[in-house]
Order: C-alpha cells, then sequence, then structure tokens
C-alpha cells in the first residue's frame, strides 16, 4: 500500500481538560500516515495527482486550532475525519502525542486507525 507521510506536525494550541490549561497555549505533535495511490503522480512527475502534504498539514493546523478542544482523542478523530472526508483518503493512522503532560514522561498519546483499503 502507496502512504503519504507527515511526521512531527507541531501544533499550539488550547487543549486539555483542566482550568488552568484552557489559559495557556500546549503543543501537540501529530504524525499521520494516510493511505494514497502515489503511482500517477510519480508516472506523470504531476503535483495534480499528488495527495499534497503541506495542504493538508495547513488544514490540520488550522483546524486544531479554531476552537479549544479538551481531549487529544477528540484531536486524532477530528483529524482522522478531515482527511477521509476533505482529501478523500480511504485509510488513515493518526498519532497525538502531548510531549510535557505528564511530569516523568517524555511524551504521552494516543493512536487511531480509521477507513479501509
Ligand atoms: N486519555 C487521555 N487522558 C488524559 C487527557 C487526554 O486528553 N486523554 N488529558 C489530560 C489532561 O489534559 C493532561 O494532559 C494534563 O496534564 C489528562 N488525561
Amino acid at each position: 500500500m502507496d502512504k503519504v507521510l507527515i511526521r512531527g506536525l507541531s501544533i499550539d494550541t488550547v487543549i486539555g481538560i483542566y482550568e488552568w490549561e484552557k489559559q495557556i497555549h500546549q503543543t501537540l505533535v501529530i504524525d499521520l500516515d494516510m493511505a494514497w495511490d502515489n503511482r500517477a503522480a510519480a508516472a506523470g512527475d504531476d503535483y495534480e495527482h499528488a495527495l499534497c502534504y503541506e495542504t493538508v498539514s495547513n488544514r490540520l493546523t488550522a483546524l486544531i486550532t479554531e476552537d479549544p478542544i479538551e481531549l487529544i482523542e477528540t484531536v486524532a478523530e477530528m483529524v482522522a475525519r478531515c482527511v477521509m472526508d476533505e482529501f478523500n483518503v480511504p485509510w488513515v493512522k493518526v498519532t497525538v502525542m502531548k510531549p510535557g503532560a505528564v511530569k516523568h514522561a517524555q511524551s504521552v498519546g494516543v493512536e487511531i486507525e480509521r477507513g479501509h483499503i
């Protein structure tokens, strides 16, 4: 299966369940694996057939910074839904990490897979 990948997309936003978290920005780090047939883009060296990782990254940053969110689970679902609905991606794996959220952990996070290949 071909994929287009995004690694370490860093998004500063209002995220968390506690009152103090609603007053600050924190960083989320998102990894995406998106199923995409890359053959047409490669065959014609043609951007029109490519799934543009830059466009996806910009859209997700806008989406996730629109409103405060409590759970990183919600972020993961929003990302998966957006990529599938707006970019016609049939399957996606989304990892959302919240570094520094737990004192003695380097990072914590969630991972989901949605759709079918
Ligand atoms: N499964 C989750 N657990 C927790 C979350 C979360 O989003 N998903 N969030 C918090 C707090 O916001 C935490 O990040 C503050 O340090 C706690 N547990």
